[in-house]
């Protein structure tokens, strides 16, 4: 322990660069201006998030957010198929993947081939569901993901079609792989039952999802909830971290296994897709925390306390809060919102519903006082909701990240396709300035 703990501080001596450099060579830190907007590093035609517009010097001005997907805008999309009572998470998908709304025919013919593509390799299922240990679901997840490459004998084949084939079968196979790794975890971790249930080809890929994790115990508002956060949750453009992760590995003229694998690590951060269970366990906190739900000074306080890391997880986040590009509101979690509404109806939560609301209204001021006049304008994002609601559907937290993982495949798998297939790409390959002094190599036997 002590010569780890020593090595460990010489590790982070010999890491740390100071803030000022970054401004002497002009370096953005984690890719972002000094006015909070992403520094540009991409073209794509496949998701477009609006959160600001600017004013003629280009200073920025907060706005509502718009997400695009392939130019169509996401609330239209949303309600296109609400009004016509089906799942729209097949339509977004293929919309993601082909660039187009599909006709009724393709959409069937799409649906079908997602339906078959749901079953696992008979040997690579029967190898999963013994060996599946962890206790991690994403880990899982990106385990079977790199086990899949085995299965697929044309795992090295980039053509155009092949990616699209892989796409499908990982769309498709994402949530069966979830739901058993869910229940592996459970039976070696927790020593529970091993449930397994097969893929029903009839059912959307939301009523299939939830049917694999709770059998036919699930109604149709459920159902289409499910779908809805599918949706809300595929694609977010080429610049958040797992799709830029897809696109940088990609770049190298890597397999689709290891390129997803790789993104499903960045999306379990907890600044990431992460941030949803990490905002239930926060939520907790403060529920154990805050005596009147209602007060707005005592909820108000408690989240100034969180700011100044004296409360919850000691790192001074509220998650769900703030986004890198969205100001006033986050599209997503406004659709969300409004579902989980009816939902905390339904399942008698409302006063919870309430409390998240207030502080969805509350944090941006208690931000703004903690951080001062020029901090950047927070909102609520899609994470803030997303975890209330797979909890008012009874889903199991330990799959939270992964629900998040089974609708953004198809983002991934729509940048992997653009990163490989554009006549004007390059390997993605920025510089780093090395700010180090240069030094001797001095002899083994020299050293102290
Ligand atoms: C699907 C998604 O990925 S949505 C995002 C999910 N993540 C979360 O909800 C985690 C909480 N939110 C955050 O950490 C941030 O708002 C992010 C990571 C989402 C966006 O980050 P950025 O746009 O890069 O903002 P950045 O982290 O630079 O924030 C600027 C400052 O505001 C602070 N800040 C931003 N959001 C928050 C927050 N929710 N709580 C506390 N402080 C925050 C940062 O710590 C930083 O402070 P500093 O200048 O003193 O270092
Ligand atoms: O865009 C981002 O940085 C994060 C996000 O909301 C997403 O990926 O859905």
């Amino acid at each position: 322990m002590a010569f780890l703990k020593e090595l460990a501080k010489s590790a982070v001596q010999s890491c740390d660069i100071d803030k000022d450099l970054y401004l002497k060579y002009n370096v953005k830190r984690g890719l972002r201006n000094a006015d909070f907007s992403g520094v540009l590093v991409g073209l794509t035609n496949i998701g477009d998030v609006v959160g600001y517009k600017r004013d003629e010097n280009g200073k920025i001005i907060p706005a509502h957010g718009e997400l695009y997907y392939r130019g169509i805008e996401l609330k239209d999309l949303c309600r296109g198929f609400q009004k016509d009572g089906r799942h729209g998470y097949e339509e977004a998908a293929y919309l993601l993947l082909s660039g187009k709304l599909p006709n009724p025919e393709q959409l069937k013919e799409f649906t079908e081939m997602l339906a078959r593509e749901r079953e696992l390799p008979e040997f690579f299922s029967k190898n999963m569901i013994l060996s599946l240990r962890g206790r991690c679901v994403m880990n899982m997840l990106a385990r079977s993901v790199l086990g899949l490459y085995t299965a697929d004998d044309e795992a090295e084949n980039y053509s155009p079609e092949n990616l699209l084939r892989q796409s499908i079968s990982l769309i498709a196979k994402f949530p069966v792989i979830v739901a058993y790794a869910y229940y592996g975890m459970r039976h070696s971790y927790q020593r529970k039952s091993l449930i397994i249930r097969h893929p029903q080809p009839e059912l959307s890929a939301a009523e299939n999802f939830l049917y694999m994790l709770k059998g036919k115990k699930y109604t149709k508002l459920e159902a289409d909830l499910l779908d809805l956060a599918l949706v809300l949750h595929a694609e977010h453009g080429g610049g958040n971290n797992s799709s830029f992760t897809t696109r940088v590995v990609s770049s190298a003229q890597t397999d689709t296994y290891s390129a997803i694998a790789a993104a499903l690590g960045s999306l379990k951060g907890g600044l990431h897709g992460g941030a949803n269970l990490k905002v239930v366990n926060m939520m907790n906190n403060i529920k154990m925390n805050v005596k009147n739900w209602e007060d707005e000074e005592e909820v108000a306080a408690y989240l100034e306390k969180i700011l100044r890391k004296e409360a919850n997880d000691g790192t001074g986040k509220i998650y769900g809060i703030g986004h890198a590009i969205y100001t006033l509101s986050d599209p997503r979690a406004v659709l969300l919102k409004e579902k989980a509404e009816e939902l905390a109806k339904e399942k008698g939560r409302l006063d919870e519903f309430k409390l998240y609301a207030l502080i969805e209204k509350l944090a941006p001021e208690v931000f703004y006082k903690f951080k001062g006049s020029n901090s950047k304008v927070v909102c609520a994002n899609v994470d803030f909701y997303s975890g209330f609601v797979y909890q008012c559907l009874e889903i199991p937290e330990e799959i939270y990240t992964p629900i998040f993982a089974v609708a953004r495949i198809a983002g991934w798998c729509a940048h992997r396709i653009e990163e490989v297939t554009c006549s004007s790409r390059r390997i993605i390959r920025p510089a780093y300035k090395a700010v180090s002094p240069k030094l001797k190599y001095v002899p083994l036997r020299n050293r102290e």
